[in-house]
């Protein structure tokens, strides 16, 4: 692998998994790959698990880590090209991405939409003025429109728990009093469209996804007919994509899409965290014994660990 910033990097999902869950089962078998080698993590945004997972699952792999929190640490970077740089902009991208390469062998970003400015965001200007400037392969780490560690760690948690062949799995919207990214819906839509599963999305009216992303997945507006008999039901809350970036005003049609024991049924529960408790799902469902929201986070650990391997093979 030469980089991993979106699903399409993924050549052979199957052997991903794979491979991600031998590491989970012995995480030192290649601790001499990443001997002498850096992984650089910047990022722009907040973060628990993407930040220590990546981080642990770098030093099993032999790494060195340098971690930055941008925004508070380095200079405030240009991303437009011919700007006079008079305002507050400090640096531009071509020199910080050039300098980084030289002290990293892989750069991870983490880099979040502005949630006004849709055809800024849709551009990924972040993350592709990385991949266009530094001279190593660039990890995502969640951007404006993706979340692909995290997906696949998904992948890695529905293979791991599924009961039978083609299992059907649900992705919930549920109400938020934030306006939230569209990343991690569009990677975990993306990600069952290449796995064997029974897939249904479920939102309100007017929470509609990028077309070009849900392409032909099953879309039921009924979330109670959508969750029938589902064995994962995997929750998130998105602000409006065609209204980019707001929340519609919360009524009860909205509040009454929080996950109760009775919804969720014997199926099993999934979200990326962080999480709010009792307004995408009650107390009850997070405790009870179908989420699988710990070993999920556990997972992200042998997500970021086979896409480190994999780019680690490939360096020359
Ligand atoms: N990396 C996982 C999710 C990150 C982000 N959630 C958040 O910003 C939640 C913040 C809050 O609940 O205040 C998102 O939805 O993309
Ligand atoms: N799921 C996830 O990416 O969590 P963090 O935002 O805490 O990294």
């Amino acid at each position: 692998m030469k980089k991993y910033t979106g699903l399409d990097d993924i050549t052979d999902l199957q052997e991903l998994i794979a491979q991600a869950r031998e590491l989970k089962n012995n995480p030192y078998a290649y601790e001499q790959l990443g001997k002498r080698k850096r992984l650089v993590m910047l990022f722009f945004n907040s973060s628990l698990r993407t930040r220590l997972s990546t981080e642990k699952a770098a030093s099993n792999l032999g790494m060195d880590v340098t971690v930055m929190n941008f925004n508070s640490d380095a200079w405030k970077l240009e991303f437009e090209d011919g700007t006079v740089m008079d305002a507050d902009t400090s640096e531009h991208i071509k020199e910080a991405a050039q300098v980084i390469s030289q002290y990293a062998d892989i750069i991870a970003v983490r880099a979040f939409p502005t949630l006004t400015d849709k055809a800024k965001d849709e551009s990924e200007y972040v993350i592709s003025s990385f991949v266009k400037y530094a001279s190593v392969p660039i990890v995502n780490m969640e951007s404006a429109t993706a979340h692909p560690l995290q997906a696949l760690a998904d992948a890695i948690t529905i293979t791991e728990l599924a009961k039978k062949k083609k299992p059907k799995v649900v992705l919930s919207w549920a109400p938020h009093p934030k306006a939230l990214p569209h990343a991690v819906a569009n990677s975990f839509i993306g990600m069952m469209q290449k796995m064997d599963v029974d897939f249904t999305i479920t939102h309100p009216k007017g929470y509609e996804l990028d077309k070009a992303v849900v392409k032909d997945s099953v879309v039921e507006y009924d979330q109670d007919a959508a969750l029938k008999d589902a064995d994962f039901v995997y929750v998130k809350n998105w602000s409006n994509y065609e209204n980019y970036g707001k929340v519609l005003a919360t009524t009860d049609s909205h509040t009454s899409w929080t996950i109760t024991d009775e919804k969720l049924g014997e199926a099993r529960f999934m979200h990326c965290l962080p999480v709010r408790r009792n307004v995408i799902v009650t107390d009850s469902v997070l405790d009870g014994k179908n989420s699988v929201v710990i070993e999920q986070a556990n997972n992200r650990t042998y997500s970021a660990q086979v896409i480190l391997k994999s780019i680690l093979e490939n360096l020359n």
